[in-house]
């Protein structure tokens, strides 16, 4: 039975601190328990938001609102990692980073299933354990998986996407059902999946599988040892951020720019209204320094995307969920 808790504050659930109270708050343990919500859903009649580690969310508070108009499906379903051999089929439609393997004549893969609430440092220590390559860009990031695969995480050339095989997904007209390679699009910081066809619709990511090229352990520990620590040279790591705030924009050659290199040519480098601020180590980081509200936020994002179009004629478009 499906526990509702009223009136819970959103704030602690995000990375940054910010959020109101929402009206309705559940947390999915189970893939079960989805057909109780799907009722409970229709029958409340508010839309529901997926929270997953709240990494990427900026949610509105009380600075803009009394009480959020949306409830929170906080999908945190935990399951043991299930691993096995993989042996690969040229045949299939296989991941980007299986096939580049594949090419150069490695034979050793591992297929892992993994589930939605699953936190992802946990998963890059397994990956560690086992010589698993493909996920080594995303250490240092507090997500789970289904935030992960919702939004084609990535980092430091790579994405979620590279090593990315199949999903388990839950939807109001379909149930719980399995979306291949040939059922997904994913693109930078973007999934799409899709049923006979057609374009799903709201989609509930409850697991994900993964092939994975095994290497010596060695290698893939060095990789992310790097990763993390030209993290830690150029992203405040330890303040209550979102990540980046902005997407990067693609120029006329189609490559992208950093918005936080615009962000910081324009200035906005240590920029504050009250306690939120932009970061002094990489411009497109919003930080909350103490007990800051959505409405500041806001205004430095607008100030931000502002600025940038004035200067450079470039419209900057959120990265971060932003929940009013
Ligand atoms: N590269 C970097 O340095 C950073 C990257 N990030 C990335 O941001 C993402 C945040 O992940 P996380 O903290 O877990 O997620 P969040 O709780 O921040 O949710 C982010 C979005 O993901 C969607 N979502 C979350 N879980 C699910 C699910 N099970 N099924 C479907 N949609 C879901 C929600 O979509 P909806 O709004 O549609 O309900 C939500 O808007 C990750 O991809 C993370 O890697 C974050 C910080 C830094
Ligand atoms: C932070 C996120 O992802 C990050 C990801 O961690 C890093 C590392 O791969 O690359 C992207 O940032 P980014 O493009 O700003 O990468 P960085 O390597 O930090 O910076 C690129 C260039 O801009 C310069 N730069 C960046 C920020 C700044 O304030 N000033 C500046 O001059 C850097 O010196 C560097 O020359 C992702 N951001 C987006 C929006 O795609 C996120 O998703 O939330």
């Amino acid at each position: 039975m499906l526990q509702i808790r009223h009136n819970m504050a959103l704030k602690h659930k995000t990375t940054i601190g910010l959020g109101g109270k929402t009206p309705y708050y559940l947390c999915i343990k189970s893939a079960r328990d989805m057909l109780e919500f799907a009722e409970l859903e229709s029958k409340l009649g508010i839309p529901f938001n997926i929270l997953g580690g709240g990494s990427n969310l900026i949610i509105a508070d009380e600075s803009l609102c009394k009480e959020l108009p949306f409830g929170i499906l906080d999908i945190d379903i935990v399951e043991e990692i299930s691993c096995r051999p993989f042996i690969a089929d040229e045949k299939e439609m296989l991941p980007p980073l299986v096939r580049e393997y594949l090419r150069r004549g490695h034979t050793h893969f591992t297929e892992l299933t993994v589930s939605a609430g699953y936190k992802i440092p946990k998963l890059l220590q397994f990956c560690k354990e086992n010589g698993l390559t493909g996920l080594e860009g995303l250490v240092g990031i507090p997500c789970r998986l289904g935030g992960t695969v919702a939004m084609n995480a990535g980092a430091y050339q790579t994405e979620i996407s590279d090593v990315l095989s199949q999903v388990e997904i839950f939807h109001k007209n379909h149930g719980i059902i399995k979306c291949s390679r040939k059922d997904m699009e994913l693109s930078y910081r973007q999934s799409s999946f899709f049923c006979q066809g057609k374009k799903l619709e709201n989609p509930i990511i409850l697991s994900a599988s993964f092939i994975f090229p095994q290497l010596d352990k060695n290698i893939v520990k060095n990789k992310m040892e790097k990763n993390l620590l030209t993290k830690k040279n150029t992203q405040p790591i330890h303040a209550r951020t979102a990540g980046c705030a902005f997407k990067n924009p693609i120029n006329e050659n189609g490559e992208k720019i950093s918005a936080g290199l615009l962000l910081d040519k324009a200035g906005l480098k240590n920029i504050k209204v009250n306690a939120m601020q932009f970061s002094k180590i990489h411009a497109s980081f919003l930080e909350n320094t103490g007990d800051g509200k959505t409405k500041d936020a806001i205004e430095l994002l607008n100030i931000a995307k502002d600025k940038v179009l004035t200067l450079f004629n470039i419209h900057l478009e959120e990265e971060v969920k932003l929940w009013k």
